[in-house]
């Protein structure tokens, strides 16, 4: 029998995703803190898919290469991340001493200013960005899910944006859908979104929402079985970016008989 082939959208096959010019494989950034175990952590980041794993610069040891994070995911693009940074002066050093370590110029930069919600100081990140973007680095912030922020970071040159779902480990999912929206919308530079994405259903919804990306870490790492969490949060983002494309209907706010009314037995 012949194989069903059906065939995407033209232009679909197309849809490529890329960070300062870098083609990435997969829509999923993975985090790497919290698993049970490095096995599982190595086999959850296995089954998503992902290309792109980030790890806190103060957890990884920077001995060297020899660290186990970093050993174990070998072959996958490294994304270091200043979290637990407090002043733009903490995340400029942890970002020169990651670029140092691990031998990458990519750097995902969380400044916080609020140790109950980790919510960013938008002053200190904005000062840390613009310091290591004249530095060279490529840099994606983790910031609010303001649009005016956004708008200043991708001015001053980030190669991404990377607002916020909702509170960091919260699993609250997308808390403000029309931002995000308009955030996707206006930005020049991929968004995203990072933080709070709770289960796939939250992946979906980001990326149809016109998220480029999404990063997950507590949802995966944290469910009672992290390697199908990872799993299903890869096919999540690839079905949320196919929708997205696809275009979805039009909500009504009416029933729309999806087959024809003509010709019923008995009328
Ligand atoms: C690992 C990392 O970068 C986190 O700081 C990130 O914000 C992920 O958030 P969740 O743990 O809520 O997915």
């Amino acid at each position: 029998m012949d194989q069903i082939v059906t065939p995407l959208r033209p232009g679909a096959e197309a849809d490529r995703f890329t960070v300062a010019g870098v083609e990435l494989s997969s829509r999923l950034f993975i985090g790497t803190a919290g698993y049970p175990t490095q096995a599982i952590m190595r086999d959850a980041v296995a089954v998503s898919g992902a290309e792109v794993v980030t790890a806190s610069i103060r957890r990884v040891s920077l001995q060297g290469h020899g660290s186990d994070t970093v050993r174990i995911l070998k072959g996958k693009r490294f994304l270091p991340n200043t979290a637990g940074c407090e002043t733009a002066r903490d995340a400029i050093m942890t970002a020169e001493l990651a670029r140092e370590a691990l031998d990458t110029n990519w750097i995902k930069v969380e400044v916080i200013g609020d140790r109950e919600t980790l919510y960013p100081d938008v002053a200190e990140l904005i000062e840390a960005c613009r310091h290591l973007v004249d530095e060279g680095f490529v840099v994606l912030p983790y910031c609010n899910d303001d649009p005016v922020v956004c708008q200043r970071l991708e001015d001053l040159g980030c190669a991404a944006i990377m607002p916020m779902g909702s509170l960091i480990g919260s699993g609250m999912g997308v808390a403000n859908p029309a931002n995000i929206e308009l955030i996707c919308r206006r930005a020049g530079v991929p968004v995203i979104v990072d933080a709070g994405i709770g289960t796939a259903s939250d992946a979906v919804i980001a990326m149809e929402l016109g998220a480029a990306a999404c990063l997950i870490n507590t949802a995966i790492a944290k469910a009672d079985d992290p390697v199908r969490m990872a799993r299903a949060m890869g096919r999540a983002v690839e079905a949320g970016r196919d929708a997205y494309c696809a275009g979805r209907i039009p909500r009504r706010g009416r029933a729309d008989p999806s087959s024809p009314q003509l010709g019923l037995v008995g009328s």
